[in-house]
């Protein structure tokens, strides 16, 4: 995958590991698979290629057809065993492969061995994903993260042929590669391989110097929106299950919402106010998947640090598909690595227009579930009431006594809390009420003494 500048627009672009097939036609793919699923596994080899057969038509690929071999474990060689990547040769040629893509990311020997064997080319489902998180990426934010997680991953795989570079994000700089190059300048006695790879390494340490300039400048906007003391809620959930859509219809905000995988990847913040008059923050996130790479998970850190700050989580999941429960528990376990899984959680039950008998929904099986369409906007006042309620629990009581002079403060109550009592009396309001223990501080010198 080479990054190139668009002249056209001045743009960023990356190009595709895909060619999607405007002139041609789209690529033919096979795909691959080692099932060593266990009793406790949570998704099935057949879910798991379906869903890599999505992925690569999202990537604009055509599926041919798809191969599975039992195994404990991925041959160290060659991912599958000998038999079987001599049935691949075959088989490539009989469909006229131009592709094949497997299941699990490969490790450097095992992409290098099945290279040399197969003629068609050979991708895994990371190169797959950071692929198509590449076609999506808007920002410069996003555009950073992607190419630094898509850089990770090429450094140990290198194996000497044309390494590209030519941009940077936001166009300030440009090097171009080969002998003599900007970058490229060839050292006493190295090989082309050895420039490829110091190329990349420096290219590494300049993207995460920039990273972390976003992540500082994330941490002052959290740091300003704190001081604005409005519960956040980011919106979670598995690729394409409706976030920015149910985003979209909570904020009006006219986030991108497409029918492709990862059409997410930089977090919008938008303020909205509940039917209880109380104001939050919907942040909208990246997409979570199934075996979601680790490069990725860390170069996206900036990112998923709104949900690791967050007060609360609204999942969306895809009722309407046949793995929503498997869909739900990934996003569950990554979480979980975020340290975030214990956070307050709402679910929103999305795309319920697509389910034949709503009622036979089990709600039961997801933390503070309501039903909704986030495209037919239905269930969503449901939902909304059902934010403010698990919000309310996570507020603290307090029974203050306001000085009037301090009127902006009660304005603030009645804006940010839940009143339970407010009496006007001499010498100030008082109120007992809840109120989100990101704004307890404004109120605690008023507390009333028991
Ligand atoms: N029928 C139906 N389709 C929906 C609903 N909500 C979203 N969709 C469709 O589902 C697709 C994915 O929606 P998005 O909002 O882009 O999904 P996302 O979760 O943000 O996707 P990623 O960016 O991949 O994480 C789009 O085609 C939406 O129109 C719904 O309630 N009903």
């Amino acid at each position: 995958m080479v990054l190139a500048i668009d002249r056209r627009s001045h743009t960023t672009k990356f190009e595709h590991l895909i060619d999607t097939g405007v002139n041609s036609g789209p690529e033919r793919a096979y795909l691959v698979a080692v099932d060593a699923t266990s009793a406790d596994s949570v998704w099935s080899v057949e879910d798991s290629l379906n869903e890599l057969g999505a992925l690569a038509r999202t990537a604009g690929a055509e599926v041919v057809g798809t191969m599975r071999q039992r195994l404990t474990h991925p041959e160290s060689a060659t991912y599958l065993g000998k038999g079987r990547v001599q049935e691949l040769v075959d088989i490539e040629k009989q469909l006229n492969c131009d592709l094949i893509i497997f299941d699990d990311e490969l490790s450097p020997t095992q992409q290098r061995n099945l290279e040399k064997i197969l003629n068609a080319r050979v991708i895994d489902r990371t190169a797959l994903i950071l692929d198509i998180f590449a076609q999506h990426a808007r920002s410069r934010e996003g555009i950073l993260q992607v190419e630094l997680a898509q850089m990770e991953y090429r450094l140990p795989r290198l194996s000497g042929q044309d390494v590209e570079f030519t941009r940077q994000a936001g166009g300030s700089r440009g090097a171009t590669g080969g002998v003599g190059g900007a970058i490229g300048v060839r050292g006493p006695g190295e090989t082309k391989l050895e420039i490829d790879r110091r190329r990349i390494r420096s290219r590494i340490s300049e993207l995460k110097e920039d990273i972390e300039d976003v992540r500082k400048q994330r941490a002052i906007h959290r740091r300003q929106r704190a001081a604005q003391a409005m519960p956040v809620i980011a919106v979670v959930g598995y690729t394409n299950a409706g976030k920015s859509t149910l985003f979209n219809t909570l904020t009006e905000a006219g986030v991108l919402a497409e029918n492709m995988l990862f059409a997410t990847l930089d977090p919008v913040t938008r303020h909205i106010v509940l039917p209880n008059h109380q104001e939050i923050l919907l942040t909208d996130t990246v997409g979570f998947i199934h075996k979601l790479p680790t490069k990725l998970i860390a170069a996206f850190r900036a990112t998923l640090e709104e949900v690791v700050e967050a007060d609360m989580l609204l999942e969306v999941v895809d009722i309407s598909h046949e793995n929503a429960i498997e869909q739900s528990e990934t996003v569950t376990e990554i979480l979980e690595e975020l340290e975030a899984a214990d956070k307050p959680r709402v679910t929103a039950l999305n795309k319920i227009d697509l389910v034949d008998d709503p009622d036979d929904v089990d709600t039961s099986l997801y933390p503070n579930a309501v039903p909704v369409s986030a495209l037919k906007n239905q269930g969503l006042d449901a939902l909304l009431e059902t934010i403010a309620r698990v919000l309310a629990e996570s507020m603290e009581e307090v029974d203050i006594l306001i000085p009037y002079r301090k009127g902006d403060l009660v304005e603030l109550f009645h804006r940010r809390g839940n009143i339970l009592k407010e009496e006007h009396l001499e010498d100030g309001v008082h109120i007992v009420g809840r109120i989100h223990r990101t704004l307890r501080g404004y109120f605690l010198s008023y507390s009333i003494a028991e």
